[in-house]
């Protein structure tokens, strides 16, 4: 039979190693093996056979069991504790042919028994295909390294998860993110990295897929928030691919994107406030404004804008310069924001020396009351206006109007009134409070203005 028939060939360039006592026997086994094409190495002891093998470790070792000082069965032991040769295939040769010679061999982890006197061609064919299942299981194994050492070194986390939720294995990327030690997460479940209703999702399709293998698809990725060890939340995209590996399987990829998420946050941030005065801008004034009008429209409770404009800031500008403008401007920013205490309050700036406030639920007599505290505020810090014909000091002029919406309502109304309200204001003298109130023209809001 040629080298080929059985399906396997062994490499070209196999190494092999032959131990036995008897020059006879060795010579006809070494003549073999080289009309056979491998290179040949030989050893008449097996103190020898050891030292060869871990130079130049060879693909399979013929191993005589009867050799005087070390014998086969001590030299295989001591093979096998060795990392450099315990993976290298040995054969036993023996003339002893008891059964427990031969389960012994097996133990001590031999791969075949050839029994003496040997016939040649068997000894050929047997250390073929030893060498052709050397051949694929290195392969194999090379593959598993390979694959292991991708896995311990890339930088996403990886989680094999069962379909019962048990987690099976994790990297050292997915045990780093979460904050735990290696192999601390296997046989944990994942009820202890995610929220109970996303890890019931996420069970509900693994059920789905245990039970119809063939339907399975990837789950894709979504963004999940993860419990880290020390307690903390950390924002990650996981991706869930699913395997059938003798049970269905679920391969988690974790990437992480807290820094991401953080960066994308500040700037959402950032495009929420007004760069000087550092309150909200027009853009998220508006957004707040249409989610508590459509809230009010379904709720029928009273929505109060509040309008303020800086009385003749240009004078102040002009008389002071703008670096002490936008200081004024900043001064009369905080007082206006400290009087939007509720979280369905807002004070923003609006444009300019505009500002606007909105108070939720809060009806004309109550929004009129908080615009006269915060007009009376701004006058009370007595940030000098020395051009003023209105005051020695900053002083603003507000308009308030309050509607409660209904569907066929639009913001605008509300805008409209509380800019009136406020040029009324300004009309009629500045530094003063007016309300819009509907159907009517604007009223002096409280008892306290003129
Ligand atoms: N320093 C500074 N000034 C600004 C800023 N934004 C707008 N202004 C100034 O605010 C002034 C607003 O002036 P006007 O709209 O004429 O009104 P006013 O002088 O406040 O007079 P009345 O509103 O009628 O009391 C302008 O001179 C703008 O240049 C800013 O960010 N910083």
């Amino acid at each position: 039979m040629s080298p080929g028939s059985t399906g396997f060939s062994p490499p070209r360039d196999a190494a092999v190693l032959i131990v036995d006592d008897a020059p006879d026997s060795l010579s006809a086994l070494r003549s073999l093996m080289v009309d056979q094409g491998y290179q040949t190495f030989v050893a008449n002891t097996g103190e020898r056979a050891l030292q060869l093998a871990r130079r130049v470790h060879p693909d399979l070792i013929l191993l005589d069991i009867v050799m005087p000082g070390m014998d086969g069965f001590e030299t295989c032991r001591q093979l096998k504790a060795h990392p450099v040769t315990q993976r290298i295939p040995v054969i036993f040769m023996s003339a002893r042919t008891e059964t427990d010679d031969v389960v012994a061999g097996f133990d001590l982890g031999a791969v075949d028994y050839l029994r003496k006197p040997l016939r040649m061609p068997e000894v050929c064919a047997r250390v073929r295909t030893q060498l052709s299942i050397r051949a694929s299981s290195e392969t194999q194994h090379e593959q598993a390294e390979r694959l292991r050492a991708i896995v311990n070194s890339m930088a996403e986390g990886l989680l094999i998860i069962e379909a019962n939720g048990r987690i099976q294995f994790t990297n050292p990327a997915c045990d780093g993110y979460l904050g735990y030690a290696p192999d601390e997460l296997a046989g944990r479940h994942i009820d202890d990295l995610l929220n109970p209703l996303v890890a019931q999702e996420y069970l509900e399709y693994f059920s789905r897929y245990a039970a119809h293998p063939e339907t399975a698809h990837s789950h894709g990725t979504r963004e999940v928030i993860i419990r880290h060890k020390q307690g903390k939340s950390v924002c990650m995209d996981l991706t869930l691919t699913p395997m059938f590996l003798r049970q269905p399987l679920f391969i988690g990829l974790l990437h992480d994107i807290t820094h991401h998420k953080l960066s994308e946050d500040a700037l959402q941030r950032a495009a929420m406030v007004d760069p000087l005065t550092k309150i909200a801008n027009r853009r998220h004034f508006d957004s707040f404004l249409e989610k508590e009008w459509q809230r009010a429209t379904r709720t029928g409770a009273p929505l109060s804008l509040v309008v303020l404009d800086v009385d003749h800031f240009k004078l102040y500008n002009d008389s002071l310069g703008h670096v002490a403008g936008d200081i004024g401007l900043q001064q009369v920013a905080q007082a206006i924001a400290s009087h939007a205490l509720r979280g369905t309050d807002l004070a923003a700036r609006y444009g300019g020396e505009e500002f606007v406030l909105l108070f939720a639920e809060t009806d004309a007599g109550a929004a009129a009351a908080l615009a006269e505290s915060v007009r009376a505020h701004i006058e009370a810090l007595q940030l000098p206006h020395p051009k003023s014909p209105t005051s020695p000091w900053i002083t603003v002029s507000i308009g308030v109007a309050t509607m409660r919406p209904r569907q066929q309502d639009k913001i605008e109304t509300l805008f409209v009134g509380a800019d009136r309200a406020m040029y009324a204001a300004k009309e009629d003298g500045r530094n003063l409070v007016r309300v819009m109130q509907p159907g009517l023209v604007a009223i002096s809001a409280c008892a306290g203005s003129p």
